[in-house]
C-alpha cells in the first residue's frame, strides 16, 4: 500500500475542493435553467390550458400529458437544490477521515459526492463502508450492508484530517482513541455551543449504537458526558439515511425534558437539511387531546420544586408511579367491558339531553357485544345523530315562536337562521362533550383506579380544585389512550432522552400511543433528579447498551464525580484546575470578583431555588448586562452567561459552573452529581 504524504494529501484535497467548486458552478447553472423551465411550463399551463379547460377540446389531455414532465422537472429541481446545499456546505471541509480498505482509499465526509463517471469521491459517514472508520482500528474488520449480511474487509490505514477553509491543516494516523488528538481538541474546545456535531470523532461504542437496526428497541445507559444526547442526534441522521425511501423526519420523534431540541437538531445536523424532526416533552402530550383542555396540570418543574420543598406529597407521588398501581390500573381497564365504566350526564342549556344511566345502558346492554373502544365510537355516532335531531326540533320550536312574535313580514330565511343559531347555542356544550368524548368520565375512572382511600380522597380534592398534579398526567393519559384506542400511527421511531426521569407508567403511555414505533431510550439512573423514588424501568425485548467513557469534563471534575458516585465515570479527557470548594460570607461578591478577574467564555450560576436565581440575577445584572435569568419555559440554549435554578440545568453544559449555597445538596448526592457534571472546565462549589 502506498502511504500518501502530507503533500500528497494536500494535493488530493486541492483536487477535491476544485472539483466541488466546478460542480457547484455547474449545479447553479442547472438550477437556473430548471427554475426557468418550471416557470415556463407553468406559464404555458396558465396561458393555454387552465383558463379554458374544455373536455371536448381535448386540452385536458394535454394538461394531463404535461403532468409527468412537470413532476420530473420539479423533482430534478429539488435534487439540484439538495446537491447544491450539500456541495456548498462541504467545500470548506469536504471530508474528515479516510480508511484504506483492501487497497482502496475511502474518504469520509458529511455527504456522498460522485464524479461524472459515478465514482465515489467522498462517502457519506452513514454509508455501510464508512462504519470501518469508526472501528477506530486497522486490521481485519467487517461491516454490515443493508440486507444484513456482513462484509469482511482489511483496513490498512485509518487517517483523520483537520481541514479548514478548504486547506489541510493537519492529519493523524490513528487507530486508537487514546491520544486521539482530534478528539482531545474537540473536548477541550470550549468555544463551541453545547452540542457539537461529533461526526468526525464518533467513538466505536457510540458508533455501534448509532447503527443499531431500526427494527429493535434499544436502551442505552451511560454516565454524564458519554454522548447520549449527541448520539441520539447522530442516530436520527443515520436512520433517515438508511431508510430514505420509507422514513422521513416527520416519522421520528424526540422526547426530551425540555423544548430546546428543535434548534439543536438543525444546528447540529446540517445534513438533515430543512426537514424537521418532531420534538416533544411528556407534558406536551396532553395538548394532543382536547379532552384535557381547561384542566390545570402541574408542570414537572413545579412538581420537583413542590416535592423538594415540602415533606408531604411524596407518598402519593410514589404510589401513583409504582408498578403496583400501574398493574392495578391495567387490570381495571381490562375489566371495564364487563363493569365499572362511568359516564357523565349530558346537559344542555335547556335541560337534560342524556342521563349517565341511559349512556350506561347503551354501553352495557345495547352495545355490550362490541369491544370497549368500538362501543364508545358507536355511542358517539348515535349521540351525534340524537344531537342533530334535537337541534332540528329546537329550531322548529323556536321558529314557530319567532314567527308568532315577529312583526315584519317576508323574512322567513332570516328567521330560520336565527332559530337554527338559537338551537345550536342551547346544545353547544352537549356537542362539545360528545365530540371530545367527555361523556366518558375519565376523572372518575381514574379515581376508581386508586385503591388507597387516603390517596383517593386527596386526589378527589385536587381534581375538584382543578389542581391536577404532575403524577396525575400519566394515569389519565393511559386510561384515555386505552379506553378510546387512541394512537399515533405516523411515528415510526421514538428517541427518549433522559429516560431515567420517566416512570414505568409514563414510559408505557408513550409506548402505547406510538405503538407503530420502535424506541431508542437513553439515560443514566445516577442522574435521576426527581425526589420521588421509583421502580426501575421494565423494558421488554430491548437491546441494552452501556457507555462508559465520558467526553465532557476535565479529569479533575470527573474525579470529583467519581467521589460522589464511585466508579461511575471513566474519564478520557484532559487535565484542568482542581474543583474549587469555597467558604465565603458573601457569595455574590465572590462571584463578581471571580468573573471580573478571569475570562470565562460560558458561565452558569446554579441556585437551589427559583427565588435565589431571581435574587442573583438582580444583584449581577448591572455589572454583567449579558446575564440571562433562565425561565421555566425558555427555549434558548446557547447563552454565554446564565443564572438558573438547579432543576432547569438538565442536559446543559457550561465551561464554568458555580453552585451557590452548595450545602443544600449535602443530602442529595444525585442532584449534586447532575449539577457538577454540567461543568466542562471549571467547577466552583460555594459553601458546600
Ligand atoms: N465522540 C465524541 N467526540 C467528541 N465530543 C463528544 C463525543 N461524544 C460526546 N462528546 C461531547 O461530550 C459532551 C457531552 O455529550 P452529551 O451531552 O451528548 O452527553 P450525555 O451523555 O447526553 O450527557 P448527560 O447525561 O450529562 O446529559 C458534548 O460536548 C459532546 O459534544
Amino acid at each position: 500500500m502506498q502511504i500518501l504524504s502530507f503533500e500528497d494529501e494536500a494535493k488530493h484535497l486541492g483536487f477535491i475542493v476544485d472539483f466541488l467548486k466546478v460542480f457547484k458552478a455547474d449545479l447553479e447553472m442547472k438550477q437556473g435553467r430548471t427554475a426557468e423551465g418550471i416557470v415556463g411550463t407553468r406559464y404555458e399551463i396558465n396561458e393555454n390550458i387552465s383558463n379554458v379547460i374544455d373536455f371536448e377540446d381535448g386540452n385536458v389531455m394535454e394538461f394531463v400529458q404535461m403532468l409527468p414532465e412537470i413532476r420530473t422537472t420539479e423533482m430534478n429541481y429539488n435534487y439540484i437544490r439538495t446537491m447544491l446545499e450539500r456541495t456548498t456546505r462541504m467545500i470548506p471541509k469536504p471530508y474528515f477521515g479516510k480508511v484504506v480498505v483492501d487497497g482502496e482509499a475511502i474518504y469520509i465526509g458529511t455527504g456522498t459526492i460522485k464524479n461524472k463517471d459515478n465514482d465515489i469521491l467522498i462517502y457519506d459517514w452513514r454509508t455501510p463502508i464508512a462504519s470501518l472508520f469508526y472501528e477506530n482500528r486497522t486490521g481485519d474488520l467487517s461491516y454490515i450492508i443493508p440486507d444484513g449480511s456482513r462484509i469482511d474487509a482489511t483496513v490498512e490505514q485509518r487517517r483523520q484530517f483537520i481541514i479548514a477553509d478548504g486547506a489541510l491543516i493537519n492529519m493523524f494516523d490513528s487507530d486508537m482513541y487514546i491520544g486521539d488528538e482530534i478528539l482531545q481538541n474537540m473536548i477541550t474546545d470550549s468555544s463551541q455551543s453545547r452540542l457539537k456535531n461529533i461526526v468526525s470523532t464518533i467513538q466505536q461504542e457510540q458508533n455501534d449504537i448509532i447503527r443499531l437496526p431500526l427494527s429493535r428497541d434499544t436502551l442505552v445507559y451511560g454516565p454524564p458526558g458519554s454522548g447520549k444526547t449527541s448520539l441520539a442526534m447522530q442516530r436520527i441522521a443515520y436512520l433517515l439515511y438508511q431508510h430514505k425511501n420509507t422514513l422521513d423526519p416527520g416519522n421520528i420523534l424526540l422526547v426530551s425534558p425540555n423544548e430546546v431540541f428543535n434548534d439543536y437538531l438543525s444546528d447540529v445536523l446540517p445534513e438533515l437539511g430543512e426537514n424537521h424532526v418532531k420534538n416533544t416533552t411528556f407534558y406536551r402530550m396532553l395538548s394532543r387531546f382536547p379532552y384535557f383542555k381547561g384542566r390545570n396540570f402541574e408542570h414537572v418543574y413545579e412538581n420537583i420544586r413542590r416535592l423538594r420543598e415540602s415533606e408531604s406529597g411524596h407518598a402519593i407521588y410514589e404510589y401513583k408511579n409504582s408498578l403496583d398501581y400501574f398493574s392495578g390500573l391495567h387490570q381495571y381497564i381490562q375489566s371495564l367491558g364487563e363493569a365499572g365504566m362511568v359516564f357523565r350526564n349530558l346537559v344542555g342549556e335547556n335541560g337534560m339531553f342524556f342521563t349517565k344511566d341511559a349512556l350506561s345502558h347503551i354501553f352495557y346492554n345495547e352495545l355490550g357485544s362490541h369491544p370497549v373502544r368500538r362501543r364508545l365510537a358507536k355511542m358517539q355516532e348515535r349521540l351525534l345523530v340524537r344531537y342533530n335531531e334535537e337541534v332540528r326540533r329546537l329550531k322548529d320550536e323556536r321558529f314557530e315562536v319567532l314567527q308568532e312574535t315577529n312583526t315584519y313580514i317576508g323574512e322567513t330565511e332570516e328567521l330560520k337562521k336565527e332559530a337554527h343559531e338559537y338551537a345550536k347555542k342551547q346544545l353547544k356544550v352537549v356537542h362539545r362533550q360528545i365530540s371530545l368524548f367527555r361523556f366518558v368520565h375519565f376523572e372518575k375512572l381514574y379515581l376508581n383506579s386508586i385503591r388507597d382511600r387516603q390517596f383517593r380522597n386527596e386526589t378527589v380534592r385536587s381534581i375538584k380544585e382543578n389542581d391536577f398534579k404532575y403524577e396525575d398526567i400519566a394515569p389519565l393519559l393511559y386510561l384515555y389512550i386505552h379506553v378510546l384506542g387512541k394512537t399515533d400511527r405516523k411515528i415510526q421511531h421514538v428517541l427518549i432522552d433522559e429516560v431515567q426521569d420517566y416512570s414505568n407508567i409514563q414510559y408505557y403511555v408513550m409506548r402505547h400511543f406510538y405503538h407503530k414505533a420502535t424506541f431508542t431510550s437513553l439515560g443514566d439512573p445516577n442522574q435521576q433528579i426527581h425526589p420521588g423514588q421509583k421502580d426501575a424501568l421494565v423494558a421488554r425485548d430491548h437491546t441494552e447498551k452501556r457507555l462508559v467513557q465520558s467526553y465532557r469534563s476535565t479529569n479533575q471534575i470527573n474525579a470529583f464525580l467519581n467521589g460522589i458516585i464511585p466508579d461511575s465515570i471513566k474519564s478520557v479527557s484532559v487535565d484542568g484546575d482542581e474543583v474549587q470548594k469555597v467558604s465565603t460570607d458573601d457569595e455574590a461578591e465572590y462571584i463578581k470578583v471571580l468573573l471580573e478577574k478571569d475570562d470565562h467564555p460560558q458561565v452558569a450560576i446554579i441556585t437551589p431555588t427559583r427565588a435565589e436565581a431571581d435574587r442573583y440575577y438582580e444583584i449581577l445584572k448591572n455589572d454583567f448586562p449579558e446575564i440571562k435569568n433562565l425561565g421555566e419555559t425558555d427555549t434558548l440554549y446557547n447563552q454565554s452567561f446564565i443564572v438558573l435554578p438547579y432543576y432547569l440545568s438538565k442536559g446543559f453544559e457550561y465551561n464554568t459552573v458555580i453552585l451557590t449555597d452548595a450545602q443544600n445538596y449535602q443530602d442529595s448526592k444525585h442532584i449534586l452529581y447532575v449539577l457538577a457534571s454540567r461543568a466542562t472546565r471549571h467547577l466552583y462549589l460555594l459553601n458546600p
